[in-house]
């Protein structure tokens, strides 16, 4: 295989790699001979990667111990496939397209396992004697991604604290405290859309959104808004979070290759790094400052403090949670609203139902208060249900990891041990066996009626569940319902020609990959 060598002679080596044949002609010399013995031992090493390579991808297809369980095969080889997807922001069609052919449980990689079922919702991220079932993926929850004493990464035992500190910011009432300080917010972006707008000019209202949900985040978390909808752009600071939120994609791949996370620990610019450590210090001095201040201004600093020190939870942690809360919970928000309003825009039925329940209740743009429209508006609310159903937005969910010694049962079947089992919010909220019609946008699925009744409505869980699920999430449906009702109420809108397929193959990096959304509004 190697080629024959005839010692202290010219030698015809003839070397048979992955189908090509090379003819190598050596003169009788020192330095060809050795030149010869490396390119053999290159060859050795190559031949016998793979080989070990095909047998484990035959290993991975007919012998593992997930092999009974169905799915591609060229998913369930290596985890080379679905890695390949998932920079590629893909992977959410294919994934969806394995569990129409293939049914509720798919294995989307070699030790991985794509549920779709609403029992698998609480057998994965419930509660399991009063602790999270499973524990988060340390692959992806790695510590490229976050520090271990953020709520993200923390711990499921070290998460509890945090948690029962956080919920006092997060209660109903707390929350209705933030509404001036909302309403404010919104009221700067109706006048930055109006001038924007004038003159017939169209709008990308996606990043008006965007620039909103910063500031009513940052002004929550850290007592001062970042200014981006006065500045009409992007703070050096949200524009570096936005970037390493999808950046996290690319993190993630790497740590299922270790040591590739070690190399991209090293290949990362010293550029880059200066300037993560350069905001790392903003936004601590933000939390500092705020912190100082002793202000009795109800913002999620002011409840969290009191609660943690109750708690006894160190400074370093105290601060480390006020940019997480801004991390989670803008661009998030913002991926919300404005896959809302495209939904609305694209469906007049649906915007005109809007309208006039709308009008139904309000009389000026002064009677949009929170406690009203939470609970006098149940067709925005199925707007918002719908919109979290089919454009949720962290579309790929969160993988965890079986770590009982016996296995578990998922969805009925048996899982080994070190098994990652997911659930991705896109497949089954837009599983044909969860629901009619399940690409269409129809909001009166959620208001009852014959159509619809046999829809799984109870799959959709935007928010995850159980002890690691959001905490947030009050907030941000506050925020959305606020935003949308004040956009409906002053504006007339319209989609621009450009956008009527914005949401046709959108990618996922974590969160939704949105493009641009044109619209004309006219100030009513
Ligand atoms: C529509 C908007 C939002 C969606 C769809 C959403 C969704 C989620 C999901 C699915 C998780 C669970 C992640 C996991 O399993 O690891 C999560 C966690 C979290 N969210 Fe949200 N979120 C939203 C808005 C917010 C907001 C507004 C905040 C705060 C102001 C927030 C704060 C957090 C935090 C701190 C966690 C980590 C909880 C933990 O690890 O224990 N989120 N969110």
């Amino acid at each position: 295989m190697y080629g024959r060598l005839v010692e202290n002679h010219a030698v015809d080596a003839q070397c048979l790699c992955s189908g090509h044949i090379l003819i190598l002609v050596v003169d009788k010399n020192d330095a060809a001979r050795s030149d010869l013995h490396f390119f053999q031992h290159c060859m050795a090493i190559s031949i016998s990667i793979t080989s070990l390579l095909s047998l484990r991808v035959v290993y991975n297809i007919y012998f593992h111990r997930l092999s009974r369980f169905p799915g591609p095969r060229y998913l369930a080889a290596t985890d080379i496939s679905l890695s390949i997807l998932q920079l590629r922001g893909t992977s959410q069609y294919v994934i969806r397209r394995a569990h129409e052919k293939y049914g509720p449980i798919v294995r989307v990689a070699p030790r991985t396992l794509s549920f779709i079922e609403s029992s698998a919702w609480n057998e994965i991220y419930g509660f399991k004697n009063g602790r999270a079932a499973l524990p988060k993926d340390p692959e992806f929850y790695n510590d490229m991604l976050l520090p271990d004493i953020t709520i993200t990464r923390a711990s499921d035992d070290d998460a509890v604290p945090i948690r029962r500190a956080m919920n006092s910011a997060f209660s109903h009432k707390a929350l209705l405290e933030q509404e001036p300080m909302i309403q404010s917010h919104i009221k700067r972006l109706l006048a930055q859309l109006e001038l924007s707008s004038y003159g017939n000019r169209e709008v990308d209202v996606r990043k008006w959104i965007t620039f909103s949900m910063f500031d009513i985040n940052s002004d929550f978390g850290f007592g001062e808004d970042m200014g981006c909808v006065a500045s009409g752009s992007f703070h050096e600071w949200v524009q570096f979070v936005v970037d390493f939120f999808y950046a996290a994609t690319l993190i993630h791949q790497c740590y299922k290759f270790s040591p590739l996370n070690k190399l991209l620990a090293l290949c990362i610019p010293k550029s880059t790094r200066e300037r993560q450590v350069k905001h790392h210090e903003a936004s601590l001095m933000r939390v500092r400052r705020r912190m100082s201040k002793q202000a009795t201004r109800p913002d999620f600093m002011h409840h969290f403090v009191r609660s943690a020190e109750k708690e006894g939870l160190p400074t370093s942690v105290i601060e480390a949670q006020a940019s997480i809360v801004i991390l989670a919970g803008s661009e998030t928000t913002a991926v919300a609203v404005t896959g809302a309003m495209y939904y609305i825009l694209s469906n007049p039925r649906v915007y005109a139902n809007l309208r006039k329940e709308l009008q139904g209740i309000c009389q000026t743009s002064a009677d949009i208060r929170l406690r009203t429209i939470l609970t006098q508006l149940p067709y925005l609310d199925a707007v918002v249900q719908e919109t979290l159903r089919v454009h949720t937005p962290l579309a790929n969910g969160f993988t965890r990891i079986v770590t009982d010694e016996a296995g578990l049962v998922i969805s009925g079947h048996f899982v080994p041990r070190g098994t990652v089992v997911w659930i991705n919010h896109y497949c089954c909220n837009t599983a044909t066996q969860n629901f009619r019609d399940p690409l269409l946008f129809v909001p009166e699925r959620w208001l009852g009626g014959k159509t619809y009744e046999s829809d799984k409505r109870e799959v959709v869980q935007p928010f995850s569940v159980g002890p690691r699920n959001c905490p947030g999430k009050m907030f941000a449906l506050n925020n959305m319902k606020l935003l949308l009702t004040h956009l409906l109420w002053n504006f007339d809108m319209e989609l621009c020609e450009g956008a009527k397929d914005w949401h046709v193959g959108q990618k996922v990096f974590n969160g939704w990959i949105q493009p641009a959304l044109p619209i004309f509004l006219q100030k009513r």
